[in-house]
């Protein structure tokens, strides 16, 4: 990797023989790949295209509006309910019906578009697949390609895989999971393709693509007529919301299907959008399938968005839980209102993994597991998320234990008494305790998930828990805060106070800690020292960074030319 004078990396450029074929005003500079090319078809590009042109400045004003809410936090207000849609809250309307293929969503897997698991999730056992271009997908140019050309024969009905390592076949059973895909958010480009020389917008290659290549083929062997389904991520207001919804009507005119075919689960994972739950829903009326609680991202977003309140700083990541109130009545209230919409209210992912090797251990983890899901659906949620297969059979147990035969609980569990929840509720400081242990975890789990990320794993197991690129996310701005303010650890008696010196000494010892763990081979061949550096600069940065991944893509992005060297896009 060469770094260049800002410091960022030069895309590698390797020189190519074979060239798409591609509609004007398009170039793609990653690599050649005959599978890909089935993907990357003229048409499908020019539908991608199409969406690119129509939508960009539509995106760009949305990205632009992020920026002013941040300047407004940052000078001290805080989110709110928006006055010039008090209507939209108060008045009662309902989402299109719910289709019935997707009726029952009790457990639903994610996971990265990768073969093996997407066969493996799709098998599983869960209601829903839900096959992931975001968090748990580092979203280099091969992962992405091959995860498109995976959905598609998954769709078919034709994915298999032999993994002759283990003389394995992998194929779908005869009962599979619903899939639905979560495209990359608003803000990441796709550097490898180009669209009037500017990098396309990450989500529309990934919706684009998909849609373009199953709509037909999901609609009728997974749909029922309907379809196909999406979840949406880290939007963070009504109008972004809007843009999705307008992209969904030109796809079903282009496709020639019904309006209100395809569907979308909003993830609320950003502090702004509880905010604007009432009217997310309602732009997306005739697209909506719910709402679901993104509790990752939601904690990183409420960092994030108080990163100039030092008055609001978080205890350790450990200690941010679903009890804490301000996560309790965030729950609560989607709750409430998707059931008043007549649409799913979807809990989150609980982050405990199946512990291999240590039955004492792994039960403790299920247990937890257990009691999240317990308290999930007990709250009213009409489904919820699964990190691993090992998990399905308890999560569908407790669920189905709660809600007897009922598909879900739109219609019984109304949660009235959420509707007095204030912006107070929404924004209460969480209760916890600052410690030595909780910078040098952050720490030591940022740069690991970094170093994965960056060789092409966007989520890995850490110390028995699924870390992907929101709960880094967390890590990462926590430190940023903690040093900002120069917070006083408490907990160990000492009262240290975090500061440059101090974080230097911390990522030295857990760069070593590190080391004795992974061993020196993997140390040393791995992409630790690039992310330690990534990692550090970040936490250390004047300003905080947007997004943890935006500045890291930069890293992946290989351009392939066919005159030589081209021009680096950062
Ligand atoms: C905050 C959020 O956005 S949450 C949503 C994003 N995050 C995710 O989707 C997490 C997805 N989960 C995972 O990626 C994985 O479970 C990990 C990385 C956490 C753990 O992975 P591993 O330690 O490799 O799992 P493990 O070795 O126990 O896997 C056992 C088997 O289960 C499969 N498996 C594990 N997780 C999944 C999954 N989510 N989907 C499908 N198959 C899976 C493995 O492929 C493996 O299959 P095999 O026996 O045929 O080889
Ligand atoms: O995407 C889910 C989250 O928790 O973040
Ligand atoms: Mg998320």
């Amino acid at each position: 990797m060469d770094i260049g004078t800002y410091g960022y990396p030069t895309p590698a450029v390797k020189k190519i023989e074979s060239y798409y074929d591609v509609p004007e005003g398009v170039d793609i500079r990653g690599r050649y790949d005959a599978e890909f090319a089935k993907i990357l078809t003229k048409d499908a590009l020019k539908f991608v295209a199409d969406l690119q042109r129509e939508f960009r400045n539509h995106i760009k004003y949305a990205l632009e509006c992020r920026r002013e809410a941040k300047k407004k936090y940052n000078e001290g207000a805080l989110p709110e309910f928006d006055p010039a849609t008090r209507y939209i809250r108060e008045q009662e309307w309902v989402c299109a019906p719910v289709p019935p293929a997707v009726a029952d969503r009790k457990v639903e897997i994610t996971g990265p578009v990768d073969r093996k698991m997407v066969i493996n999730a799709l098998n599983s056992g869960a209601k829903v697949f839900m096959a992931d271009f975001e968090d748990a997908l580092s979203p280099g140019w091969e992962n992405l390609m091959r995860g498109q050309v995976n959905l598609k024969d998954a769709v078919a009905g034709t994915i298999s895989l032999h993994d002759k390592a283990r003389n394995r076949v992998y194929k779908l059973n005869d009962q599979t999971a619903k899939l639905f895909v979560r495209p990359r958010g608003w803000h990441l480009p796709e550097a490898h393709i180009l669209i009037d020389g500017e990098p396309a917008t990450g989500c529309l290659v990934d919706f684009g693509l998909y849609f373009y290549h199953s709509y037909s083929a999901f609609r009728r062997t997974q749909g029922a007529g309907f379809g196909p389904f999406f979840y949406l991520p880290k939007m963070e207001h009504s109008r972004e919301a809007k843009i999705w919804n307008n992209v969904f009507e030109k796809a079903e005119k282009v496709a020639g299907i019904e309006r209100g075919s395809i569907r979308a689960t909003v993830l609320i994972e950003t502090l702004p959008a509880v905010f604007q739950m009432n009217e997310i829903l309602y732009e997306l009326k005739e697209h909506s399938v719910g709402l679901n609680c993104g509790r990752w991202d939601y904690i990183f977003s409420y960092v994030k968005t108080f990163q100039a309140h030092p008055d609001r700083l978080l205890p350790d990541r450990v200690q941010v839980g679903m009890t804490q109130h301000f996560m309790k009545s965030y729950s609560d209230l989607l709750i409430r209102t998707c059931h008043r919409r007549g649409v799913h209210a979807m809990g989150g992912m609980a982050a405990q993994i199946p512990i291999k090797d240590d039955p004492v251990a792994n039960e403790a983890a299920l247990e937890l597991v257990r009691k999240d899901k317990l308290r999930e659906v007990k709250a009213g949620h009409d489904g919820t998320w699964a990190a691993h297969p090992g998990l399905i059979p308890a999560c569908m147990e407790i669920f189905n234990n709660n809600m007897g035969n009922a598909s879900n609980q739109i219609d019984t569990v109304k949660r009235e008494d959420a509707a007095n929840l204030t912006e107070q509720d929404l924004l209460q400081i969480p209760i916890g305790t600052r410690t030595m242990e909780g910078l040098r975890l952050n720490t030591r789990v940022g740069i690991q998930y970094l170093a994965a990320w960056l060789s092409g794993s966007g989520c890995v197991p850490l110390y028995n828990l699924m870390e992907d690129a929101a709960t880094a996310e967390i890590s990462r701005v926590q430190n940023w805060q903690w040093l900002k303010y120069g917070v006083e650890l408490d907990e160990d008696g000492l009262g240290e106070k975090v500061n440059k010196d101090l974080f230097d000494r911390v990522v030295e010892e857990e760069m070593a800690r590190i080391e004795k763990e992974v061993g020196t081979v993997k140390f040393e061949k791995g992409m630790y020292k690039a992310a330690c550096k990534i990692f550090t600069r970040q936490c250390t940065s004047p300003t905080l960074d947007d997004f943890l991944t935006l500045d890291a893509y930069n890293y992946i992005v290989v351009h392939h030319a066919k005159e030589g060297p081209v021009k680096a896009l950062n």
